[in-house]
């Protein structure tokens, strides 16, 4: 890794220049931390390691997932590694498609990405001593589909079709994968393909690192396998999907050897709380007694409702739930309905919920 691969061109994330300093960490490699040192001065040892996305469509719910689990940082201009203040933690920011590999090697000890990235890194074949990351927790953002793609107006249906032909893609291990079973299926012999691995592919596979919904118009492919969220960009090319090779969302995953399982804990365990938070609200209600086992059908709670006599009124009683945020509406439509009254929703803050 060169000097580059840990700076950058534009100001921080939240455009604040650091004082901290940093010294050389062996495991980090010996080329790019003498730099990092001579213009930070301090040591990134005995700091876990965590990667987040440095740009792209993951970066912004990245940052603010840090900001709602109170990780606190300065991001120096230039530079792709930031101290966290209040935790023995630093933040390193890569690229997306990087980020399992670092994982992977035990280089870094956490990170976030899509759950398509790490699939990609993971299915090589034979796994090498780089794969084998685990995933610690779903995120539940940045979902979409990596999906096979072709001109929609063209003779190809089927992924079927595509055996053979040119297909262009960011994903190569995965495409690789999936048109090795698809073309062992074909050729009716699905296990060999699947355990060794060894039948020659036809279909040829050739890497591109953007823009690749442009392959087939510009006449380098025939379909291509590429992620589609709301389908904007394929139909803008004039394409559609025929076939899904994996459906992701974004993931915090972490190594092998990752250096403090106890910090990787607690990171994972805030960030769960402001995901929960995040999926619901906090639903209140008066109700009068006989019918409040009628409203905790509607409003069970993640573990049970609470319920809290009111005060002075012995045949009424307060209920408060967590709803999920997207049920809310009709669950407030069935407490009326119910008999409920002074129904209100609060926001939930942050939380820690089994
Ligand atoms: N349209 C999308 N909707 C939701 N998630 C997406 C979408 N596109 C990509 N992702 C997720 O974000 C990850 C990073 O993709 P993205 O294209 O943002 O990466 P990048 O190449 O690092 O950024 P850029 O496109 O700015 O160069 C993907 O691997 C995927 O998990
Ligand atoms: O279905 P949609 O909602 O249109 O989203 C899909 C697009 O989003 C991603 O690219 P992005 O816009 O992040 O830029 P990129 O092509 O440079 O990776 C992805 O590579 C698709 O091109």
């Amino acid at each position: 890794m060169g000097e580059s691969a840990l700076t950058n061109g534009v100001n921080g994330a939240n455009g604040v220049h650091g004082e901290h300093a940093v010294e050389t960490r062996p495991r980090m490699g010996s080329r790019s931390l003498p730099f990092l040192s001579d213009l930070l001065g301090n040591s990134l040892n005995d700091r876990l390691l965590f990667a987040v996305p440095k740009k792209g469509r993951l970066n912004q719910a990245c940052l603010d997932l840090l900001h709602g689990s109170d990780i606190q940082f300065h991001r120096h201009s230039r530079l792709d590694i930031a101290l966290v203040k209040n935790l023995p933690l630093a933040l390193i920011f890569l690229p997306a498609a990087d980020i399992p590999t670092f994982v992977g090697e035990g280089r870094v000890d956490l990170g976030i990405t899509g759950q398509d990235q790490v699939a990609e890194h993971e299915c090589v074949m034979p796994p090498t001593a780089t794969t084998g990351v685990e995933q610690v927790l779903d995120l539940e953002f940045g979902k979409c589909k990596l999906q096979v793609q072709v001109p929609s107006k063209g003779d190809y249906t089927k992924p079927e079709d595509l055996i053979g032909k040119n297909v262009v893609t960011s994903f190569t291990n995965l495409t690789e994968q999936y048109f090795k079973k698809l073309e062992a299926q074909q050729a009716g012999n699905v296990k060999n393909s699947e355990t060794t691995g060894d039948a020659k592919l036809k279909t040829k596979i050739k890497f591109v690192g953007g823009s690749v919904e442009a392959a087939c118009a510009l006449g380098v492919a025939d379909g291509i396998v590429d992620l589609v969220e709301s389908g904007e960009t394929m139909r803008a090319a004039g394409l559609k999907a025929i076939s899904t090779v994996v459906d992701t969302s974004a993931v915090l995953i972490k190594s092998k050897h990752a250096s403090d399982p106890k910090l990787v804990d607690l990171i994972t365990a805030r960030i769960k709380g402001v995901i929960t938070a995040q999926k619901y609200v906090l639903c209140t209600y008066n109700i009068e007694r006989p019918k409040l086992d009628a409203a905790c059908k509607i409003t069970p709670g993640k573990r049970a409702p609470t319920v809290n006599s009111l005060e002075g009124d012995g045949s009424w009683v307060a209920v408060s739930a967590m709803v999920l945020r997207k049920d809310i509406a009709i669950a407030m439509d069935k407490l009326t309905e119910a008999g409920a009254c002074d129904i209100l929703v609060m926001k939930i803050e942050n939380s820690r919920t089994h």
